[in-house]
């Protein structure tokens, strides 16, 4: 198989863990006789700094030219009082809007190994697999009017019909391939926008008789996310409960350097990506930890090239490097040696030219 990949890959840590889920891309290539064209593009405070522009016109040409997009992470201080049309996080939306990705797929799921570096308890966790299905390209971060002054400021949130139907008809499809059950998160007591939310979800779920619903208002499920995560299975949520929740479920992981994603439409183009930002505090000192951009390479491998085995070996390489006990700062213990961002990925190379044909996928992330 022969194809595209632009990687956008940012700021902060983003070229960190950029370069290394690029190094195991290339290690996938190799072993199972793809060819991956990489090719780089500015994005985020990076291409203001080049371009002047979040979202220069020289990358959207190049991912449209490409068969999928990896992005690291956008944004950091250096940023920080830019007027809201040059913050990098606004390079962010306009990517995801203009490819019209509005389906972005967080899988949490708690890996035996690192049982020990969440803080919660050992019983809670330990079942947890679950997919949070964000709305990705509506809701508060798009409506319009959004402006503040001194003295006032005002934000939107806007839903229309065919925006709640396309992404309830994802999660209804993916819970079918899952556990099958779909948890709808609202805040229906109070907001319009998730009154008709809800009355979607109803309105929807003729169309699947065998997906068991529920509706869960966000602020109990922000609770429940940590006090009995094992209940869920597919979570569907609009855009702004969806970032909020991802974030909180990544304390059951252990890290929130963990949680890979996909930024899907409905035919194939997609956007990968890891959960976290940029994180400034612990930029350019090589420790991040370069998980969730290697599992969301997986999750390429998967959702826009079709790649099931050659993702499998992917997340089958992580998991044994963490059977093993090799940990990045954020996971190790106390009393552990932690391993740099390239160092750990060594691991993972390693792990992937040992075994890179196996069926034996004992967990699975994606
Ligand atoms: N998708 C994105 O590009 C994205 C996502 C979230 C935040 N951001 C931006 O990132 C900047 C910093 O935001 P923040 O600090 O609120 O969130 P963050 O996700 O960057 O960091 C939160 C905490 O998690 C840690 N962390 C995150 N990823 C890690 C990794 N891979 N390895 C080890 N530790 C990791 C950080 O060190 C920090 O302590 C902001 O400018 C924000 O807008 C960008
Ligand atoms: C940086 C920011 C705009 C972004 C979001 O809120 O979508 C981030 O938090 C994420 O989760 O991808
Ligand atoms: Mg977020």
């Amino acid at each position: 198989m022969e194809k595209r990949v632009a990687v956008l890959p940012g700021d902060g840590i983003g070229p960190e863990v950029m370069a290394e889920a690029v190094r195991v891309l290339e290690v996938v290539g190799r072993r199972f006789n793809h060819t991956f064209h990489t090719e780089y593009g500015l994005i985020g405070g990076a291409a203001i700094d080049e371009k002047n522009n979040p979202l220069p016109k020289e990358t959207i040409e190049l991912c449209e030219s490409s068969d999928a997009i990896l992005l690291g992470a956008v944004g950091g201080p250096k940023w920080d009082q830019n007027p809201s049309e040059l913050r990098p996080e606004k390079g962010l939306l306009a990517i995801r809007k203009h490819f019209d990705l509005f389906a972005n797929l967080r899988p949490v799921a708690a890996v035996p190994s690192l049982i020990h570096a969440s803080p919660l308890k050992e019983e809670i966790v330990k079942e947890v697999d679950m997919l949070i299905v964000r709305e990705l390209t509506g809701g508060l971060y798009f409506g319009k009017p959004s402006r503040h002054t001194d003295q006032s400021a005002v934000d939107t949130l806007v839903y229309t019909r065919e925006e709640i139907e396309r992404i309830v008809d994802k999660g209804f499809e993916l819970a079918r391939l899952r556990k099958g059950k779909v948890t709808s998160v609202d805040k229906a007591n109070v907001l319009e926008s998730s009154k008709l939310w809800r009355k979607i979800v109803e309105e929807k779920k003729v169309d699947y008789p065998d997906i068991e619903v529920e509706h869960q208002l966000v602020d109990s499920a922000a609770m429940k996310l940590i006090t009995n995560p094992s209940v869920f299975d597919v979570i569907i949520t609009e855009n702004m409960f969806g970032d909020i929740l991802s974030d909180e479920a990544s304390v059951i992981t252990g890290s929130l350097g963990l949680l890979p994603s996909a930024s899907v439409r409905s035919d194939g183009l997609g956007l990968y990506e890891p959960v976290h930002g940029s994180a400034p505090d612990v930029a350019g000192q090589g420790v991040a930890n370069p998980a969730a951009a290697i599992l969301s390479v997986a999750m390429m491998l998967k959702y826009s090239f079709g790649l099931e085995t050659e993702a499998a070996a992917v997340e089958k390489a992580v998991n044994t490097v963490f059977e093993e006990g090799h940990f990045t700062a954020d996971l190790a213990g106390k009393d552990q040696r932690a391993l740099s961002t390239k160092e750990w990925t060594d691991k993972i190379v390693d792990e992937l030219d040992l075994q890179f044909v196996s069926n034996s996928i004992m967990y699975s992330y994606i």
